[in-house]
């Protein structure tokens, strides 16, 4: 009787379920639960920064930190900073003796950044970089720090091959490099020819579509390099995760 209706169910549902905002919000609660100033910070940047979209989401967060702990994680790359969620967790996640580089090219955000790593007592294991990311995860090569244990990639989407190229260089074997963004609102997912009234958004804005072929290049590239095992997840925009054969 319950095998029939679990195929019934599995039929009628697809054998998924649909990620709804009360599922995310049911598997945050359900999750090991974020501090009290990661949620002062997201509160923070709702209010007070009008490109707050640009937030990670508290399950990559949730994700993240329990990564970091499985890897023993002691030294981490933020490519993409922004008002310090994703750096806050990482440094919490790390050991005293951890360090977490975070890189960003604007200073917009550094006061936010101060307040909220200093209120969490994690100033000291973050070191802010403001330049262009490239150049920096360059000279990180050329100083010949590449055993990093994480790296986060959530900037700017045209040079997502690039960071790609650069992040396997920085990583330790064993170590995992995750890209955000992925699916980007599901516009990677669907194909030029065949675009329905839901997805002709994704084609008004030409800037958008070049994000998004950016986007699908890596995606394409990752999906096929042997040089790598890779995994991606339909959580938040789409993250990939990544570590090297
Ligand atoms: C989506 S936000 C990062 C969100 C952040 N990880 C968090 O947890 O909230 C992207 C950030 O990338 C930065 N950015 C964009 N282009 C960059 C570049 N070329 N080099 C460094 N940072 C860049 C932006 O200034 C912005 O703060």
């Amino acid at each position: 009787m319950l095998v029939e209706f679990v195929r019934k169910l599995h039929s009628l549902k697809n054998g998924k379920v649909v990620i709804t905002k009360d599922v995310i919000n049911y598997t945050n609660e359900k999750s090991e639960p974020i501090c009290e100033i990661q949620k002062e910070l997201i509160k923070y940047t709702n209010e007070n920064f009008s490109d707050n979209y640009m937030i990670t989401d508290i399950g990559q967060n949730q994700l993240f930190s329990l990564l970091l702990k499985v890897l023993n994680a002691k030294k981490v790359i933020d490519v993409g900073v922004y008002t310090g969620l994703s750096s806050l967790s990482f440094a919490l996640s790390l050991p005293e003796d951890g360090k977490v580089y975070g890189l960003d090219n604007s200073s917009d955000y550094i006061d936010c950044c101060n307040q909220f790593w200093k209120k969490a007592g994690v100033s000291d294991k973050i070191n802010l970089i403001i330049d262009d990311a490239k150049k920096t995860l360059q000279q990180l090569i050329e100083q010949g720090e590449c055993d990093f244990d994480f790296i986060f990639i959530d900037a700017d989407k045209l040079n997502y091959c690039e960071y790609y190229e650069l992040a396997l260089k920085l990583i330790r074997k064993g170590g995992i490099i995750a890209f955000d963004n992925v699916l980007f609102f599901g516009s990677t997912v669907v194909d030029e020819n065949d675009k329905d009234d839901e997805n002709q958004i994704f084609f008004e804005n030409e800037a958008f579509q070049e994000l998004v072929t950016s986007i699908k290049k890596l995606n394409d590239k990752i999906s096929k390099d042997e040089r790598v095992i890779k995994t991606m997840l339909p959580l938040s925009d789409g993250i990939t995760l990544i570590t090297k054969k």
